[in-house]
């Protein structure tokens, strides 16, 4: 018996998959107990490319791969909302399992798609969209049930956390830093996805729509990149032993999901201070565990196919149906004072009340503390990640 794939895309991810495919065909078999074999792959110039096999069909037609009446599973690896939303859409209704890597189209269409695949009684795959090669939706599909998750944190965009290290450790231009993240295969066909947080925030609430069964309602969400970022910013707060991350954070609290996707400044006694280069990590607070934190590479070629492959295996499994959106217990944490870096002198106009001055650290740079958290306007006010006490003590740099 052979399980056949139709692969829509053939571009980083897409041949990650097939290659992927090839060259791990016999543990597939061994897992599967069936040969897993690609029939047929969609493109949308088809000048481009060639098939990689004369057994494998090339098309820039999608009507072809729905005609076909041998497959069994479509792996979705194009860009966009549309038209992948209604290839699956008609993948699905035709009884065949689809696995996505697309997160700008899994974040709008997650309910319709899972709704549908009920009804047809076939699965969904999505662990692709989400921090590239880290397992973290089957971590909480399948292993975080009983556990109330309170609060999710990481770093979820490979490309961002790329360009911030190569703008940091090797002086790179943002322009050159990703135009080598596009070269690598990381970046988003239009990255502009990448570098103004939209791919984090996709990722964020598909995360949302797991954990707690919704996702945030648009004047809970704040969305900021990290186009605007400097080299001479990134230099003169690393001589202050900080680094600038791209955070997202979700969390329920006051029957609201809340997301904020923005750049931080790191202390090095945080652990995403060590996240480097393409990696992502994602830390989980839950109540019976505690915290749990996963890390490893957040983009590209295999650890893409990685999380399809995965996918793969795992389609046929029954998921956990239940979501619960109850109160975070850490309701204390979130009133308690935050560390905040104020940069230049508006900053200080536009803090908050009750905020409290608590050191000069360098010329128009403060240390300050605010109640909460904030919802940050522009970037004169970074949010400090990590005990902010060395800060607080230390001498003013001039
Ligand atoms: N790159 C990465 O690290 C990761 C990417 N993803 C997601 O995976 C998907 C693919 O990414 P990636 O491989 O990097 O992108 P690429 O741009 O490298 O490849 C996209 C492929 O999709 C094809 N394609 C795009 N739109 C259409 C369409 N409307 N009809 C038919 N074919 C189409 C392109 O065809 P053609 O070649 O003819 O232009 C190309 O082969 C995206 O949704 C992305 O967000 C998810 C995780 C990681
Ligand atoms: N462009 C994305 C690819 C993976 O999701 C990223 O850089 O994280």
């Amino acid at each position: 018996m052979t399980i056949n794939i139709a692969l829509l895309g053939y571009g980083t991810v897409g041949k990650g998959v097939y290659r992927t495919i090839q060259q791990h065909q016999g543990r597939l078999q061994k897992l599967l107990s069936e040969e897993v074999k690609v029939v047929a792959i969609l493109v949308r110039d088809i000048k481009k490319h060639t098939a990689p096999d004369q057994s494998v069909m090339l098309t820039n037609q999608y009507e072809k791969i729905q005609q076909l009446e041998n497959i069994d599973v479509v792996i979705d690896a194009i860009v966009g909302i549309e038209p992948a939303a209604t290839y699956l859409q008609s993948a699905i209704e035709k009884g065949r399992h689809v696995i996505t890597a697309n997160k700008e189209m899994f974040a709008e269409k997650s309910n319709i798609l899972r709704e549908l695949a009920k009804k047809y009684h076939v699965s969904v795959g999505y662990e692709a969209t989400v921090a590239g090669g880290i397992p973290i939706i089957q971590t909480l599909k399948k292993l975080l049930n009983a556990n109330k998750v309170t609060k999710v944190e990481g770093i979820l965009n490979g490309t961002s956390n790329f360009i911030l290290t190569k703008m940091r450790e090797e002086q790179l231009s943002f322009d050159n830093a990703l135009a080598l993240a596009q070269k690598l295969g990381y970046a988003e066909a239009d990255p502009t996805n990448d570098v103004e947080g939209f791919d984090a925030y996709y990722k964020a609430a598909i995360l949302s729509e797991l954990i707690y069964g919704e996702k945030p309602k648009s004047e809970q969400i704040e969305r900021n990149g990290i186009a605007s970022i400097a080299k001479s910013d990134i230099t003169f707060f690393n001589e202050l032993g900080l680094r600038y991350k791209h955070v997202a954070t979700i969390e329920y609290a006051h029957s609201q999901v809340k997301c904020a996707v923005r750049p931080v400044l790191v202390e090095s006694n945080h652990p995403l201070y060590q996240v480097e280069g393409v990696q992502n990590a994602i830390h989980i607070e839950a109540d019976i565990v505690g915290s749990i934190s996963l890390q490893g590479p957040g983009a590209g070629m295999y650890p893409t196919a990685s999380a399809i492959i995965e996918d793969l295996i795992h389609l046929s499994e029954k998921d956990q149906e239940y979501t619960f959106n109850e109160e975070s217990t850490l309701d204390q944490q979130r009133s308690a004072k935050t560390s905040w870096i104020a940069y230049g002198r508006s900053a200080l106009q536009q803090l908050p009340e009750g905020a409290e001055i608590m050191k000069m650290i360098a010329n128009d740079t403060w240390v300050v503390e605010i109640e909460g958290d904030l919802r940050i306007e522009d970037a004169s006010l970074i949010q400090i990640l990590g005990d902010a006490t060395r800060l607080k003590e230390m001498k003013k740099i001039h």
